[in-house]
């Protein structure tokens, strides 16, 4: 099923107060929450792991009555994203997207996070090229193609990036194809056009005067171009 959905990055809120960042984003319906784990060694930064994400799923319960409801995107940026696995589930995780630079077995990290009741995904990072994930493409939930590199937000979006999404999304059609770093209104059409349907969106979002339009802009702009190929399901 691929439907549009927006994923405002936490990086950008106010660390001071990641409850209520949480909360403003998914009042302005924002679909999921992505939260960027960095262990300053696969990137050079750290940011928050576990013990963080676990108190932010007390300000933001699951809500059994609506599943899929505060959905927590968890975008790890580690060495060894094996050793992860299970603390980012008991802490509240609803899907684990592994960087493919980070293992030596992704199909036995896939099948590590399905028995751990996420969803699995996998990114790849600027260097990286898209084919490493044609063999996964079948196990996998979603596919992330960074269009930064990954360490930091509020960089400048690559648009170079954009030929790896759109051969992603010829090739899988039904896949959830996710573009992370730098998305904003001048860089929305570019990458909802290459076939990309899950929008991480920090800064343009966060720091919006108005966070509900900029959601409601961002995808508007993937479910036309979901709409015109006849990709939308719902
Ligand atoms: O994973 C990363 C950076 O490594 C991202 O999720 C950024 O945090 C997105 O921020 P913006 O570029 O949208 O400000
Ligand atoms: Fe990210």
């Amino acid at each position: 099923m691929v439907k549009a959905i927006i994923a405002p990055s936490i990086l950008a809120g106010d660390f001071s107060k990641l409850g209520a960042e949480a909360k403003r984003v998914f009042d302005a319906e924002a679909d999921w929450i992505h939260l960027d784990v960095m262990d300053g060694h696969f990137v050079p930064n750290i940011t928050m792991g576990p013990p963080i994400i676990a108190s932010l799923r007390k300000s933001v319960p699951r809500d059994s009555n609506a599943p899929g409801k505060f959905f927590f995107d968890c975008h790890m940026m580690v060495s060894r994203p094996e050793q992860w696995v299970e603390p980012i589930a008991k802490a509240g995780g609803d899907q684990y997207t592994f960087h493919y630079e980070a293992t030596d077995d992704p199909l036995k990290l896939i099948k590590l996070i399905r028995d751990n009741g996420m969803r699995a995904a996998c990114a790849i990072k600027p260097g990286t090229p898209v084919e490493v994930l044609y063999p996964l493409a079948q196990y996998l939930d979603m596919a992330l193609v960074m269009t930064v590199e990954p360490g930091f937000g509020g960089q400048k979006f690559m648009a170079d990036m954009m030929p790896k999404v759109d051969a992603l999304r010829r090739k899988y059609p039904q896949l959830d194809i996710q573009v992370d770093g730098g998305l904003g209104p001048s860089t929305i059409l570019a990458a909802a056009n290459a076939g990309a349907n899950v929008i991480v969106a920090g800064t343009s979002v966060f720091k919006a005067a108005n966070a509900e339009e900029m959601i409601q802009l961002l995808r508007s702009h993937v479910t036309s171009f979901l709409r015109d190929n006849n990709l939308l399901t719902n």
